[in-house]
């Protein structure tokens, strides 16, 4: 049987008395690459909280390999890529710093910076190119450029689990096409990948299974979507006008009905 990345059971979030999230089943094996899907505000990014705990639930439970996110110790295994927000936190950081705190989680109190930190910050770095502006203040980078770091912070820690959250919104095509190439090596080599997104795009070939969620319910959990069209191509912004509508051929049932 294969491992259990992330176990959702009757999964519930509100927020001041609100429901976002109701009746979340959701399983996540080892191996698996998954696609949240849904239109802005439908609860994706709340869902990806829940899971790690970071948002607590109002109803049901969710385990992180196993364990409660409260429990969970092996941090090391998650490489979480938040929805683009400050980064660094306001504190002048440069690139560099930034990657290299994704090494956290794998470093024992205390312990000094090690050759296989470098490496793996260095690697990180390179698969995102931007080896070039290690040593430059993360705020003076464009905003794909941040969200590259962010990635690469998750990369330089080595996990076997990813957790991204619209880890190619406002990113231009070829940082896309270059995520895109990223991920495809982590799949195969076996890595779980969570991510949300708005639209596939150049992820489309490595995603194995979509989870599309409406007002905070799954409306859908199977085959991913097949884009076609305006919305198919890499950098278009999405505005959801359409997120509600029916969509034709090899789409069609995607967005489905709640369970
Ligand atoms: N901290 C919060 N307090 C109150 N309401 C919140 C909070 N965070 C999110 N919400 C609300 O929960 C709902 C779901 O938000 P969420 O960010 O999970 O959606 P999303 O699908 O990720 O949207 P987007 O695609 O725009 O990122 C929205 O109505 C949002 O306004």
């Amino acid at each position: 049987m294969s491992e259990t990345a992330f176990s959702m059971t009757g999964g519930q979030v509100s927020y001041d008395g609100k429901p976002i999230l109701r009746g979340i089943d959701l399983t996540v094996c080892r191996g698996e690459v998954v696609a949240l899907l849904g239109a802005n505000g439908s609860g994706k990014s709340t869902l990806v909280r829940a899971l790690l705990g970071l948002t607590p639930l109002s109803g049901g439970t969710t385990l992180i390999y196993g364990s409660p996110p409260s429990r969970f110790r092996d941090w090391w295994r998650i490489g979480y890529v938040p929805q683009r927000l400050h980064v660094g936190g306001g504190v002048p950081a440069t690139v560099r710093e930034v990657v290299a705190s994704g090494r956290v989680a794998r470093q024992r109190r205390l312990r000094r910076t090690n050759a296989a930190d470098k490496t793996a910050v260095a690697e990180a770095l390179e698969a995102v190119r931007l080896t070039d502006r290690a040593s430059d203040p993360v705020q003076s980078l464009s905003g794909g450029q941040q969200q590259r770091v962010l990635i690469a912070r998750a990369l330089a820690g080595e996990p076997d689990t990813y957790v991204m959250d619209e880890p190619t919104a406002g990113v231009d095509a070829g940082t896309q096409q270059l995520l895109a190439a990223t991920l495809s090596r982590l799949v195969l080599d076996g890595k779980t990948v969570v991510l949300v997104a708005h639209e596939l795009g150049p992820l489309e070939p490595i995603i194995t299974r979509g989870v599309v969620i409406r007002d905070g319910v799954i409306a859908h959990d199977g085959r991913p979507p097949r884009p076609e069209g305006e919305c198919a191509r890499p950098g278009h912004e999405h505005q959801h006008p359409h997120a509600v509508e029916p969509v034709g051929g090899p789409l069609t049932g995607w967005q489905g009905e709640p369970r």
